[in-house]
């Protein structure tokens, strides 16, 4: 193992990390302690959370481990501190590293440590459950599954299997179903694309992570390493169109099939389940059909409000989720709402569908849209400046499917013409859905979003007064208007109080200008902008 220098925190924090990520769940590690930022003040380490929620968290779950994984890597290291606040992100190692001191073998060889804490996390979420100011508290009263229940529902997981010291017996602890019925030593199936359904290229590696979806991906990897549990089952993911439910329920599919290669999986669209319904009864062939289903360990069906209205489908449905669930089989589902919301589904099924877990795919903020251009760039082996994919992200915001879109219009674009995306090539390929993207800015919502911003009125905007304190913001609104809209000069100064179209001009160019000089100016042209653009 290799020796390092660990004199400087940010040297030793991607070790601790190393050390915390084999200790913890991975979904633990994920959610609180991979988003935890590290610096160094006077002369103590310091790690950043967030906020204050994280902030209570961590304390009071991980602190501990977090300062042994620390002291045993850097046995001479300065106090450790805990505050609110962003520091500089660190990856985790790849390997792991030899040190002075052992590293925290006691805890990390100790299975049952995992366990321990997700007892503490239900501990931790009853108390939460009495703070409204926890920031997913508003889901729960619409009955749908909160972070807080994803890691309260972690308790009924099953357990690891677990290695007896000097012993070669594995224990795994009331393994579901899925995993009894498929852990044999006969060969993976043949052609599993053609009897999953699967595509092999939505897996979780393919899936990009952000606040939108990390809810939905957390639940989605739980259930992959744990399928069949009751408490997520069945696990419904609802959003609207084009966010990754499909990619998701896949993910789920193909990382079972990787895990488990025995074990019958099927992905299916609804409304392909209605036509075979519909083909096996003409065919006489349904009992073939209904064995087939009924036979299923992992059923993941999308976009299940196709079957609503269509009484017999729902009918036969029912009889299959009924079963699925009663021998511990997983059901994956997805839907453009939330189970009490499906129009002319039959009662019955809207009950069942709540039972397990349900989460909310939401839309890909700035950073995660930026993430995924860069993803798809990196796959497609095109070069994508930063500048160019931020630019690219800012104007397409509806869905990734969208986003998608306009990527490989882009890429085509630079294949062509032998050239790095930047944001001149991303603007000429994209120039018909760019004039579309501004035409929904309007002069009427910049003025609100900067007078929101600079704490004035709209009227100060309109206004005659020249004071800095309105005038700058006035010249700010102006500059956006020019930048994110089609309007002409003169109807933004029609708008801005009547003004002349010489004075948005004006306004214009001394913001340009002054952007270079002035970083705190630059910095609220920015925001605002990508206010606007979100
Ligand atoms: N987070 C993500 N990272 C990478 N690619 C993504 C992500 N989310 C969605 N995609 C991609 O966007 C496209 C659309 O996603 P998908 O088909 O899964 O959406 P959907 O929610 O099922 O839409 P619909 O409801 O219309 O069926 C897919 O090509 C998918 O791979």
């Amino acid at each position: 193992m290799p020796q390092a220098d660990l004199s400087q925190f940010s040297a030793v924090w991607p070790h601790a990390l190393y050390v915390l990520r084999d200790t913890l769940s991975n979904q633990q590690y994920q959610m609180w302690i991979a988003p935890l930022t590290v610096s160094t003040e006077n002369d103590a380490w310091v790690v950043y959370a967030k906020n204050n929620f994280v902030f209570g968290f961590v304390k009071s779950h991980f602190w501990q481990k977090i300062e042994a994984a620390v002291a045993n890597l850097a046995p001479n290291a300065p106090v450790l501190h805990l505050k609110i606040g962003m520091g500089e992100q660190v990856s985790v190692a790849t390997t792991p590293l030899a040190t002075a001191a052992n590293p925290p073998q006691a805890w990390t060889e100790d299975s049952d440590a995992a366990e321990d804490l997700l007892a503490d996390d239900v501990a931790m979420l009853d108390a939460e459950d009495e703070t409204p100011a926890a920031p997913v508290s508003s889901k729960a009263s619409r009955g749908v599954t909160t972070a807080q229940d994803i890691i309260q529902k972690n308790l009924e997981r099953p357990r690891k299997p677990r290695i007896v010291e000097n012993s070669s017996e594995i224990i795994v602890p009331s393994a579901p179903a899925i995993i009894k019925s498929t852990a044999t030593e006969l060969p993976p199936i043949d052609n599993p694309a053609e009897q999953t359904r699967l595509n092999p290229s939505y897996t979780f590696e393919t899936l990009v992570q952000g606040k939108g979806n990390r809810m939905a991906y957390a639940g989605a990897q739980t259930i992959a390493e744990n399928p069949g549990s009751s408490m997520y089952n069945p696990y419904f993911i609802y959003g609207s169109t084009g966010l990754g439910k499909t990619h998701l329920i896949q993910a789920i599919g193909n990382r079972i099939y990787q895990q488990h290669p025995r074990a019958k999986i099927r992905y299916i669209h609804a409304e392909t389940y209605v036509r075979d319904i519909m083909k096996a009864f003409r065919s006489s062939s349904f009992d073939e059909f209904k064995r087939h289903y009924h036979s299923l360990d992992l059923l993941l069906i999308d976009d299940v409000q196709f079957i609503s209205g269509k009484d017999r489908t729902m009918e036969e449905f029912f009889y299959l989720f009924n079963h699925l669930l009663d021998e511990k089989k997983q059901v994956v589902m997805t839907c453009d709402t939330l189970p009490a919301n499906i129009k002319n589904m039959d009662d019955r099924l809207k009950s069942r569908f709540s039972w397990g877990l349900t989460v909310e795919l939401e839309p890909p903020e700035l950073e995660m849209r930026v993430a995924i251009l860069q993803k798809k760039a990196e796959a497609a082996h095109v070069q994508l400046q930063e500048k160019a994919a931020f630019f690219i992200a800012q104007h397409i915001r509806s869905n990734v499917r969208e986003l998608e879109g306009a990527f490989k219009r882009v890429a085509a674009h630079s294949l062509f013409q032998h050239k790095p995306i930047d944001i001149e090539l991303a603007t000429e390929a994209l120039q018909d859905i760019l004039v579309e993207a501004q035409r929904q800015i309007t002069v009427e919502h910049i003025m609100k979003t900067c007078a929101d911003f600079y704490q004035l009125k709209i009227a100060d905007l309109i206004g005659k007064k020249r004071t800095r304190t309105i005038a700058r913001p006035r010249q700010m609104a102006m500059a956006l208007a020019k930048d994110l809209t089609q309007q002409s000069l003169p109807s933004i100064g029609q708008v801005f109080g009547g003004r002349d179209h010489t004075t948005v001009m004006h306004a214009h160019k001394t913001i340009h200008e002054l952007k270079q000089t002035d970083a705190k100016l630059a910095q609220d042209y920015d925001y605002l902008s990508a206010m606007l653009q979100k």
